[in-house]
């Protein structure tokens, strides 16, 4: 799938472009119109999948809600809703073109395992469905709330996010899985920026090999006994490190309620929630 290149260069504050040309998405750095003009004619359907297991549930409805309001607006999406408590997933309405499916998963004693699961779970539904029934897909926390437009300006073959606490901070400081032994490794001099594991996109057929590959990385490692520092978002950095994603976008698409915004972030479009993770959590 090729890239609409409909960005433009007007901000001088942030860097807009990575150094292999994949545009950095920022408010102020595409046109909306132009944007929707040519995406529109394509007639796409974007798969949004978000995971749910155990109390997370409670989550859904603010997620849902404010995507309707804000996430994808005026495009097709199916929400691929994925839990171990079906009855309690929230009935909310949809608007004309959106869809909600809930499937069913196991629960988890570890959430270090139901975060490292996705990539299994994301990949087999792509191979089961979602490869017949979308154009793109975003794969995203669900701890988080949509704040303002999030639209197609996000489209891409891969797309990733700059993740909000790493990136006014240098690459030495990115928590970055550093054993030799894990299949997560990243040398201290090597990459390009830490992107956060809540938010995957872009074509189908991209994504769908980002996780298979990383879901079989972090397998090769649970066999040695080894779990990477951020299980499957160290997976995704070293990925992304050696298959460039081709749109970045900025922190605007992942912030947090707990960090205060800084000047260069006009817009915060899509937020984690500050939760009590001894709460939450299966374990601590
Ligand atoms: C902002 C950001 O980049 N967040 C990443 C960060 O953590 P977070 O601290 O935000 O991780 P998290 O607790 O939100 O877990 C990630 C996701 O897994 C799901 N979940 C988790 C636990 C549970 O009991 N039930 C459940 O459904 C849920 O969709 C949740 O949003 O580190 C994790 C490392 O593994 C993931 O990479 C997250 O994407
Ligand atoms: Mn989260």
């Amino acid at each position: 799938m090729r890239d609409l290149l409909l960005c433009f260069f007007r901000r001088t504050d942030v860097v807009t472009v990575t150094p292999w040309l994949a545009p950095i998405v920022w408010e102020d750095t595409f046109d909306q119109v132009l944007i929707d003009y040519n995406y529109k004619a394509m007639n796409l359907t974007i798969a949004t999948t978000v995971f749910a297991v155990g109390k997370y549930v409670s989550f859904l409805r603010e997620f849902l809600e404010t995507a309707e309001i804000h996430f994808m607006v005026d495009y097709k999406v199916n929400y691929y809703v994925f839990t171990d408590r079906p009855e309690d997933v929230p009935s909310v309405n949809l608007t004309k073109g959106r869809h909600l499916c809930v499937i069913q998963v196991p629960g988890a004693n570890r959430w270090q395992e139901i975060s490292a699961r996705r990539m299994k779970i994301i990949s087999t539904t792509i191979e089961t469905r979602i490869s017949r029934e979308a154009d793109y897909i975003f794969c995203l926390d669900v701890d988080s709330k949509f704040h303002a437009h999030w639209g197609a300006e996000s489209l891409g073959r891969l797309v990733s996010v700059i993740h909000p606490w790493y990136y006014q901070t240098t690459r030495n400081n990115f928590p970055y899985e550093r054993r030799p032994a894990s299949k997560a490794y990243m040398p201290m001099d090597r990459g390009d920026y830490y992107y956060g594991g809540a938010l995957i996109g872009g074509s189908v057929a991209d994504v769908y090999i980002l996780t298979k590959e990383c879901h079989n990385r972090f397998e090769e490692d649970a066999k040695n006994s080894i779990e990477a520092a951020w299980q499957e978002e160290s997976h995704l950095n070293r990925y992304l490190y050696y298959n460039k994603p081709s749109k970045v976008l900025s922190p605007e698409y992942l912030w947090h309620d707990s960090k205060a915004r800084t000047k260069e972030v006009k817009v915060i479009r899509f937020s984690g929630v500050v939760k009590n993770y001894a709460e939450i959590r299966p374990n601590v």
